[in-house]
């Protein structure tokens, strides 16, 4: 058994026997958890027979029991799943005997079910619910914003770790359901089923068809070949506006019932605020809204190679958790005293003004632009000027899209930022904040939310 591993909290261990190479100095500082092989009886005493008492959730391929074990000292999930995902198990299982992360639901061990020619996965137990439950459900009081943060840092610092690992994984299944919550509050991604090993010229990743959940699928991902790490990027771009929003990634009682067609225009327009989950309070700054859903405009861009790559978006979620932790006052100061724009996309910005031939003095434009809008009150007045966005459809498989172009999104938000910021700047103590509560309020409040959310398993 091999065990490689980066330093920090990207790090992930890999367990990849056909690749080990022994070092004792290594192998004495960290081992990989050694996998377990339970007996079913084992299993079933655990779980109480898999009783009704034990039963945690159900997904699209089994059931998850609450197993008791060791006496008590561990607790644990166990999968059983349907005779006809025993192909996907056997996946998860190959996959996570080889990768483990402190922000992931680690496997613990197996079972081989002989009646039923299967497996069981026996994972971490989680006792918190699942993220979509605690965005979502109207019973559990909505996470706070320092949680969402902290939570879209955690699973963003997962991803960019399993990309990024010598036999990197990607997952294709990145969506709040499969976002647990631990005992400490921490956020871990689960559910490796659909998830693929390997580098993506590797010839079993190329024959392998696209798969995901609708909603969170990446357009631009129809044929094996197409695959990258990307298509994660996308989805955990979804998984960001629905941290921000509150809102399903496709919700049918809203119009548009997709997240991105909803989001994107509003982000386009500069509309920050009006993306933000309007049932919590203690809204982070303006900078930091900006920070979080252009990040997550910029994950969904219909080109993949254009969208940011894991440790970009890991380092901006790292910079926008620290300014929300900031007083105001402070955050204001630290951005004068920096002299610097804190626009996430400012570099990308640059590169694009540059091909369309943009002069340097343009891209300066920008970023000062940018900095000035640091400055601008939260829920600033933003004229609802440009309104050229049509909805688009929600895509499926097959070539159609999923949500607008959001390829647009960067080049038309340079030109309405510069053009809204600057009429905003000269006109500041013109616009009244009457006119600006008016705007808000029709864009983010009043709008029948409900749990009724397409969700679609494809393979
Ligand atoms: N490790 C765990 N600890 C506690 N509860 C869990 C654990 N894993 C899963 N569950 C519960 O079981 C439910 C079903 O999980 P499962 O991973 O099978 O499906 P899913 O991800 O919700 O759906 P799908 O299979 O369609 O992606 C989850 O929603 C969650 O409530």
């Amino acid at each position: 058994m091999g065990y490689l591993s980066c330093n920090g909290e990207s790090a992930v261990s890999i367990c990849d026997p056909h690749n080990y190479k022994y070092n004792p100095r290594r192998s004495k500082k960290r081992r990989p958890a050694l996998l377990r092989v339970f007996k079913y009886d084992e299993l079933a005493a655990a779980t109480n027979g898999f009783s009704a008492g034990n039963f945690l959730g159900k997904g699209s391929h089994g059931r998850v029991y609450k197993a008791v074990l060791d006496g008590g000292k561990l607790l644990a999930a166990v999968k059983r799943t349907a005779i006809a995902s025993a192909s996907q198990v056997d996946n998860e299982i190959e996959i996570l005997s080889r990768v483990r992360h402190r922000y992931m639901v680690n496997l613990i061990g197996y079972c081989v079910d002989q009646r039923r020619k299967t497996k069981l996965l026996v994972v971490e137990y989680m006792p918190n619910g699942t993220l979509h439950d605690h965005l979502h459900s109207r019973s559990s009081s909505p996470f706070s914003w320092n949680q969402r943060i902290k939570h879209a840092l955690q699973i963003a610092t997962a991803v960019h770790a399993l990309h990024s690992a010598e036999t990197p994984v990607i997952h294709r299944d990145i969506k709040s359901s499969n976002i647990l919550i631990d005992g400490e509050g921490n956020a871990r991604l689960a559910d490796f089923g659909l998830a693929l090993i390997g580098h993506v010229d590797d010839e079993h990743l190329k024959a392998t068809p696209p798969a995901g959940t609708m909603g969170y699928l990446d357009p631009s991902y129809l044929a094996p070949a197409d695959l990258t790490a990307k298509s994660d990027v996308f989805s955990f771009g979804i998984l960001l506006f629905e941290i921000v929003s509150g809102r399903d990634a496709i919700d049918l009682n809203y119009s548009p019932p997709c997240v991105v067609d909803w989001a994107v225009p509003l982000v386009k327009r500069g509309e920050y605020g009006a993306v933000c989950d309007s049932r919590i309070g203690n809204r982070p700054s303006s900078a930091v809204i900006r920070r979080l859903v252009v990040m997550a405009a910029r994950c969904v861009r219909s080109t993949a190679e254009k969208r940011p790559d894991m440790s970009e978006v890991v380092e901006c979620l790292k910079t926008v958790r620290k300014m929300s932790q900031e007083s105001p006052v402070w955050s204001r100061l630290r951005r004068r005293t920096e002299n610097k724009p804190e626009n996430v996309f400012v570099s990308e910005e640059k590169d694009e003004i540059n091909v369309r031939g943009g002069s340097k003095k343009k891209m300066n434009k920008v970023s000062s632009v940018i900095t000035e809008d640091d400055t601008v009150p939260e829920q600033a007045p933003i004229r609802r000027r440009n309104r050229v966005m049509r909805s688009r459809s929600v895509g499926a498989m097959g070539g159609a899209r999923v949500g607008p172009d959001p390829n647009d999104v960067v080049e038309d938000n340079i030109n309405r930022e510069v053009t809204t910021i600057r009429a905003l700047v000269e006109r500041e103590r013109t616009v009244k904040t009457t006119a600006m509560m008016k705007l808000s309020k029709s864009r983010s409040v009043g709008i029948v939310r409900s749990h009724k959310t397409v969700s679609l398993k494809l393979y």
